[in-house]
């Protein structure tokens, strides 16, 4: 066979004769060992945001219906509010929902538990924070990303509700997030339970004196965000407004 005969296939690639490469795709890829900078630029970031949904689509998809529970990460076991979040996790775990936490200490520890105890689905996707840190024990299906805007993406997709226990400003943050989403038709399906109206009931106050009185929200905003006080209303809430969603969402079709 001359050389211009010949010819080499690399996937959907053809060369022929003088075009063909000295080396194989496989042999470049085992082989080369360059300069590593590239891993620090952002079109491998994008790669890795990448596979960063794909493994949390993937592990979270085939979820029952699920609720995320937000809260403080340094909320102490024993403590009443820690007692509360256990209970939370319980009583979603007997109504059937899979509990999903930030996999962290605290509130998002005392509601894993609680799921975990009543035998519910008990989800934590943790982030990587600057000091060493790994998912509570109560954990059984987790994640841990690199990346805060993935992981969020994750908590509302697939969860039907939020519920949101003491925290500080991590737990505000979620909480706003998840009014603002729903306030901008984001999404459509999706209770904001607020537990704890001693805590809350201050927020709520000035969101009301500060932002309904200014013309900042409207006064249906206001209503976005419910509050509780016992752990079997939080359930009962979600089942509520979901019914009430139904049918609007029935008469509107
Ligand atoms: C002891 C300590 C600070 C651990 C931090 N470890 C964490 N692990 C996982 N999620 C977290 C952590 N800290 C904050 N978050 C996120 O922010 C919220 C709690 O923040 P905060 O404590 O309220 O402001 C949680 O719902 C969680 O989604």
């Amino acid at each position: 066979m001359t050389e211009e005969e010949q010819i080499r296939r690399a996937g959907p690639l053809t060369y022929r004769g003088r075009a063909i490469p000295t080396t194989t795709t496989d042999q470049r890829l085992l082989d080369r060992r360059g300069p590593t900078d590239w891993v620090h630029t952002d079109p491998w970031r994008v790669l890795r945001i990448q596979s960063e949904f794909v493994e949390g689509f993937g592990l979270l998809s085939e979820l029952p219906s699920a609720v995320s529970v937000f809260g403080s990460a340094r909320i102490e076991p024993g403590t009443r509010y820690y007692n509360l979040g256990v209970e939370v996790g319980r009583k979603l775990a007997e109504a059937g929902y899979a509990t999903i936490t930030g996999g962290g200490p605290g509130m998002m520890e005392a509601a894993n538990k609680g799921a975990q105890e009543r035998d519910g689905r008990s989800v934590g996707l943790g982030i990587e924070l600057p000091f060493e840190q790994s998912l509570n024990p109560y954990v059984d299906v987790g994640m841990t990303f690199r990346y805060f805007f993935v992981r969020k993406t994750m908590f509302v997709k697939y969860a039907q509700a939020f519920v949101v226990l003491p925290g500080g400003f991590g737990t505000l943050d979620e909480l706003f997030e998840a009014i603002t989403l729903v306030q901008t038709r984001k999404v459509t399906r999706f209770p904001v339970v607020l537990v704890g109206s001693d805590f809350w009931g201050g927020l709520r106050d000035w969101i009301e004196g500060a932002l309904l009185e200014n013309g900042l929200i409207k006064s249906e905003d206001m209503d976005l965000v419910q509050q509780v006080d016992d752990p079997a209303e939080v359930v009962e809430l979600i089942r509520r407004v979901h019914k009430d969603l139904e049918r609007k969402n029935g008469q509107d079709s």
